[in-house]
């Protein structure tokens, strides 16, 4: 299967790396000076410095080079993917295409999919999610992630096609799950780096980690989608990955507020439209989510992480 993919950023860089080792790919990026770069020094110095891209892997900013492409990935951040899609409809065809972002779009509170399949109906809309950091892909260390298709023959299709020897592919058909699983974890990550930066502590954070999990499960339940989906890589792997590591950027944006510092708005972090996405929404209304609701007034500057904290602390006591 011939490989595209769109959005040269870190993780689209890690992917086309870790897919060249396999077969032909070829990665397209919106700045044809980085793609002039890319070909030039067969690296993405800007967003994955040291990685060295295989020959078998094209740069490109026409995006016409896709067109040969039997799937295409789409590795650029979630708030960004439905202008991209509307920029070159006419030429991503009938094939199937696989969101690489974790988020929930704040327009609409869709997932990747759902952007996908109403931005493009005659595609078949995927997504590849799960812990895993670009640098260590592109590394060819051992990644487990998941990829999930409505369509139970296409992501069979699709697993084959994507998984390599260091990249493992677990397959499921439920595609909310999946999607609110990478998505979730970010809001968490925001809110374990906080707790962390303040000095709150360890017992603190895996508290935090717990009961962000149960308002994942929530949210999940409301969307119909599969609590074991929730438990697999994306979810509770990729929530135990982002909350406990510093090489995470929602993880690293928590720690800033949690200490007090600034931290650069460039920086791709899903976590913070998450968060607004879900506490916006109407279908969430009702849904006891208290640390989804804390971190969206985080990032939005509407309270002091003391003022969460106590509120959280004072609620009435509950079961588990
Ligand atoms: N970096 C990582 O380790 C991982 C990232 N992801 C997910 O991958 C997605 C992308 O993140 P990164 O690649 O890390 O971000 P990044 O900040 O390194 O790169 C984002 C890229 O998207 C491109 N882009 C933005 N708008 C675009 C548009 N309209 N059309 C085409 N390209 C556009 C930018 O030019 C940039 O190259 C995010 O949803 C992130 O959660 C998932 C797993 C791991
Ligand atoms: O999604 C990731 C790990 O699975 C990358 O995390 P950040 O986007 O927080 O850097």
């Amino acid at each position: 299967m011939r490989v595209g993919i769109a959005g040269a950023g870190a993780f689209g860089t890690a992917l086309a790396i870790a897919l060249g080792r396999k077969g032909p790919v070829t990665l397209w990026s919106r700045s044809a000076d980085q793609a002039a770069r890319m070909a030039a020094e067969r690296r993405n110095e800007a967003r994955l410095p040291g990685a060295d891209l295989p020959e078998t892997v094209t740069p490109t900013a026409n995006f016409a080079d896709l067109a040969n492409a039997d799937v295409l990935l789409l590795a650029m951040p979630m708030q960004q993917m439905r202008a991209a899609l509307a920029e070159h409809h006419a030429q991503l065809g009938n094939r199937p295409l696989v969101a690489c972002c974790k988020g929930i779009e704040l327009a609409t509170g869709f997932g990747p999919t759902g952007v996908i399949a109403e931005a493009v109906p005659g595609a078949i809309a995927a997504i590849l999610t799960g812990p895993s950091f670009a640098g260590e892909i592109a590394r060819g260390l051992p990644t487990a992630l998941t990829l999930a298709c409505a369509d139970p023959d296409h992501v069979q299709a699709l697993q084959r096609a994507l998984s390599t020897e260091t990249l493992r592919l677990y397959r499921t058909t439920d595609t909310a799950g999946a999607e609110l699983g990478g998505a979730l974890k970010n809001v968490m990550a925001i809110a374990c780096g906080a707790v962390i930066g303040a000095g709150l502590g360890n017992s603190a954070r895996a508290a935090l980690m717990t009961r962000g999990y149960a308002e994942m499960l929530r949210i999940a339940a409301a969307r119909g989608a599969r609590p074991e989906t929730l438990a697999g890589l994306s979810g509770f792997g990729d929530l135990t990955l982002s909350c406990t590591s510093e090489m995470s950027r929602n993880y690293q944006l928590g720690l800033a507020i949690g200490r007090g510092e600034t931290f650069d708005a460039t920086v791709t972090v899903e976590g913070a439209a998450t968060a607004r996405a879900i506490a916006a929404a109407p279908a969430y209304r009702g849904i006891d989510l208290p640390i989804t609701h804390a971190v969206a007034s985080l990032v939005d500057g509407r309270e002091t992480l003391p003022s969460i904290m106590a509120q959280l602390l004072a609620r009435s006591l509950k079961e588990e």
